[in-house]
């Protein structure tokens, strides 16, 4: 399973975090990456955490000001970048573009999308992975692999028709192991999780809780 921490805009400590997850991710043997803002990619790259951007703009270098260029973020140490998160809807030709901008800059993708019907769409565009994140349980105590497992399994469904080798994840309110490991019974290969590690008092113990059903 692909643990992935979005650290969205919360008022976090990215590094504090990254350090965390880079020591649990060793210790455990967990693949775990974290998001932070684009502006601390570097910092937390220097941690040796996997560290991916949240969204990167369908743009070549030129006059974009404005934007987040691919390449940039690549420069900075991310390896990867999710892309059309619920929170940074983008129109299917922009994340078509982010997509190639991605590819252009080695990025591993993930496009993001609300449920199953636009997984299937996603998938269609041919990003490394997709991630369904029902928009209501963001943010939220319950967790969608627990709320909803139907959406996860119909996502999995949805993505294999159309393209057998995309990567399936889920998130919304996933926080505990138990959360994890329902949502790799239901069929998804990782989870995207924000709110429970980012806002947690104590990020070292969140993220060796969710992680412990793999350890
Ligand atoms: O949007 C999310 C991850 O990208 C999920 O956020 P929460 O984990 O806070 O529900």
């Amino acid at each position: 399973m692909f643990v992935l921490v979005n650290l969205k805009a919360y008022p976090s400590d990215p590094v504090e975090i990254a350090t965390v997850a880079r020591d649990v991710a060793d210790e455990s043997g967990v693949r775990i990456a974290v998001s932070p803002q684009a502006a601390d990619i570097g910092r937390v790259a220097e941690t040796g955490v996997e560290t991916w951007a949240q969204h990167v703009s369908p743009v070549e270098h030129g006059s974009h000001t404005g934007s987040t260029l691919a390449e940039a973020v690549a420069d900075a140490g991310a390896v990867g970048t999710l892309l059309n998160h619920s929170e940074r809807r983008l129109r299917l030709a922009d994340i078509d573009g982010a997509l190639d901008a991605a590819d252009r800059a080695g990025l591993e993708t993930i496009v993001c999308a609300n449920n199953p019907d636009q997984i299937g769409a996603a998938a269609a565009l041919g990003p490394d992975g997709v991630a369904v994140e029902p928009p209501a349980l963001i943010g939220g105590d319950v967790s969608v692999s627990q709320a909803d497992p139907g959406i996860v399994e119909n996502a999995v469904a949805a993505a294999a028709a159309v393209d057998d080798s995309v990567d399936v994840l889920c998130g919304a309110g996933i926080s505990a192991g138990e959360d994890l490991a329902a949502a790799g019974d239901l069929g998804a290969s990782g989870v995207l999780l924000a709110s429970g590690v980012a806002k947690a008092d104590d990020p070292r113990a969140a993220l060796t809780d969710l992680v412990e059903p793999l350890a």
